[in-house]
């Protein structure tokens, strides 16, 4: 985890979006799935530097979502998976971790459950987030074999709205995990010409660490199956033994990527857990964990696979230059070249879902590794944007109403309408970006470029030029008399997941080297703009067209053309 004074040197700006996310998060929720834990840490918890171990922080968070999910569920449920986790701070001895988690949605026999982790210096009285996660749980089958179907999530607040829709985008990305990162490694992502020589590296050999555990009544759950938790932080475990073994410091785990569950265990399991630096980086080892469980041995069963990111600091929270890594030949080789891959599906991601979604540039480049990013970052960008509170109402005129919303850099607005068609139908129209030039004068064309899948599409776009000193849409081109504009759109469309949900149009700049910027036409950009359309009464819909740009860029053209 990394050092807490990074925590304190916050630029102004950033304290501002902070507060700002704060405030909208500070609804008063009485969800009966809230569960929260608060535990102060002892040096038994701790490692020789005194900081708390991720695997009894990994064991407390799989133990509170469990609650919720349980209660919830009013049966037993075990852990299938946990998202990506990133360990943004450090909680030290003496300090009061405390672990919030509550179930966001309920799909089938599986849900999601939210888990916020903070850390509290009693003596200083300061707070600070130290990481969110999110994990599914999974309900247990009945003796007919038939899993116990879950009743659904009835989200209060906006927040809880938020999340309950957004947990549908975010299963869409965990189904497809598995084959994202097969498919990536498969079709030539990984750059030959990355494995270069260095002088004074590594062996990966030296690295291997294989250990055993017997898995003992303590290591069991309440449904006496070893503890989710007890395997995870037993695969730290031996991760941060290879790691120390190529860095020779203490390493600081920074991030793990997905765990998934694969199938059970229990007591009398002999769990062999085998782990090898993959890659060395300038600053950032990859750590590459397997878990299987034996009754006898040949009999082993793959229960859980992880990759986890270490990275060493200096006494100012800094991150160290480390060793590189010479990988062993063949499987060694692969398992290095898959390692530059994942870091670089890993940057991607951590960029393109960014919970501040203004650091995402206007136009990311469309990539198949990053595709599934980009259209949760679509989505994900419009419904935050249109639950924000802080909407206000400029105009109303027969029953069309008018919102703006100004955050920081970031100018919005918002036209709310009420057709007479019901949802499905408006969604129908909407989406069908290219007949909008018939309906629309602002879309002269429209011409599909690619289906990405069933719900994404990319499209090319011409639109009259606008002068940005209208500051009301989206031009960051110069413009000229007579000069088009277009854009490059990728338009994520969804249908309901369930009830509670709308139907959703998200759309966002991309860039694709085949449809570079032409000659006579501005290229345009936009960073969110959509339709998100609920059904309202009598077979009537509301539909909410937003769009949004960033002011600074705005203003910084008018200054500088
Ligand atoms: C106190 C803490 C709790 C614990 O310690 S639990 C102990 C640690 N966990 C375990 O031992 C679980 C081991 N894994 C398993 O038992 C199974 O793989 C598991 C998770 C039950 C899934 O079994 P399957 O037979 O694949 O289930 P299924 O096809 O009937 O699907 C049931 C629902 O689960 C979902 N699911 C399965 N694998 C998933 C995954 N990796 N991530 C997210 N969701 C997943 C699946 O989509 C389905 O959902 P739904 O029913 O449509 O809502």
């Amino acid at each position: 985890m990394a050092s807490r004074k990074s925590a304190v040197l916050k630029n102004n700006e950033e304290e501002t979006e902070e507060k700002q996310e704060e405030e909208e998060e500070e609804e008063v929720s009485d969800s009966p799935t809230e569960v929260k834990m608060s535990q102060i840490i002892m040096p038994c918890h701790c490692n020789h530097r005194q900081e708390l171990c991720v695997g009894q922080l990994l064991k407390w968070i799989d133990i509170t979502a469990c609650l919720s999910a349980e209660r919830h569920a009013m049966s037993p449920c075990v852990t299938a998976s946990m998202d990506d986790i990133n360990f943004e701070h450090t909680i030290r001895v003496g300090q009061v971790v405390s672990i919030k988690s509550k179930v966001n949605r309920a799909f089938n026999s599986s849900m999601e459950v939210g888990i916020q982790v903070s850390c509290e210096d009693l003596f200083s009285g300061d707070h600070w987030k130290v990481c969110h996660a999110y994990a599914t749980f999974v309900t247990q089958r009945k003796e007919t074999g038939e899993r116990v179907l879950l009743k659904p999530i009835v989200p209060e607040t906006q927040k809880e709205q938020l999340e309950y829709s957004l947990a549908a985008e975010r299963r869409r990305v965990r189904m497809l995990h598995d084959d994202i990162i097969k498919d990536l490694l498969t079709h030539g992502c990984i750059q030959q010409g990355d494995s270069v020589e260095f002088s004074n590296a590594v062996a990966a050999e030296k690295t291997k660490v294989e250990s055993v555990e017997l898995v003992l009544p303590p290591h069991t759950n309440h449904q006496v199956n070893t503890f989710g938790g007890q395997i995870m932080a037993w695969m730290v475990n031996v991760a941060t033994i290879a790691a120390s073994r190529l860095c020779q410091t203490h390493p600081t785990l920074r991030t793990i990527d997905m765990f998934t569950f694969r199938g059970p265990s229990q007591i009398g399991d002999r769990l062999l857990l085998k782990a090898i630096v993959n890659n060395a980086f300038t600053d950032s080892i990859e750590v590459g964990v397997r878990a299987e469980a034996y009754q006898d041995l040949g009999t082993n069963r793959h229960i859980n696979s992880a990759f986890m990111i270490f990275e060493v600091l200096d006494d100012h929270g800094k991150p160290c230059t480390l060793p590189r890594l010479q990988p062993e030949p063949l499987e060694g080789e692969r398992r290095f070249q898959e390692a530059i891959a994942r870091k670089k599906i890993r940057l991607d991601r951590k960029y393109i879902i960014s919970r501040k979604q203004c650091e995402v540039p206007l136009s990311v480049p469309w990539n198949p590794r990053n595709q599934v990013y980009l259209s949760y970052n679509n989505v994900s960008t419009l419904k935050t944007l249109a639950s924000r509170k802080k909407w206000r109402l400029s105009s109303e005129k027969d029953k069309v109403r008018l919102y703006s919303l100004e955050e920081k850099t970031m100018l919005s607005f918002r036209v709310d309408t009420e057709v007479d068609v019901p949802a499905h139908t408006a969604f129908s129209l909407l989406a069908e970006l290219c007949n909008r030039p018939s309906w629309d004068t602002y879309y002269q064309k429209c011409d599909l470029i690619h289906q990405v899948d069933d719900d994404d599409f990319l499209y090319h776009v011409v639109t009259p030029s606008v002068h940005p000193s209208s500051l009301g849409f989206l031009s960051l081109a110069k413009s000229g008399e007579g000069i088009h504009q277009d854009f490059i759109l990728l338009a994520s469309k969804r249908r309901p997941c369930g009830s509670g949900d709308s139907y959703v149009i998200a759309l966002r700049s991309v860039l694709l080297t085949s449809h570079p910027p032409t000659e006579g036409c501005n290229r345009g950009e936009v960073l969110c703009a959509g339709f998100i359309i609920q059904d309202t009464k009598n077979n009537m819909s509301l539909v909410k067209c937003i769009i949004s740009s960033i002011l600074k860029l705005h203003l910084s053209h008018l200054l500088h053309p």
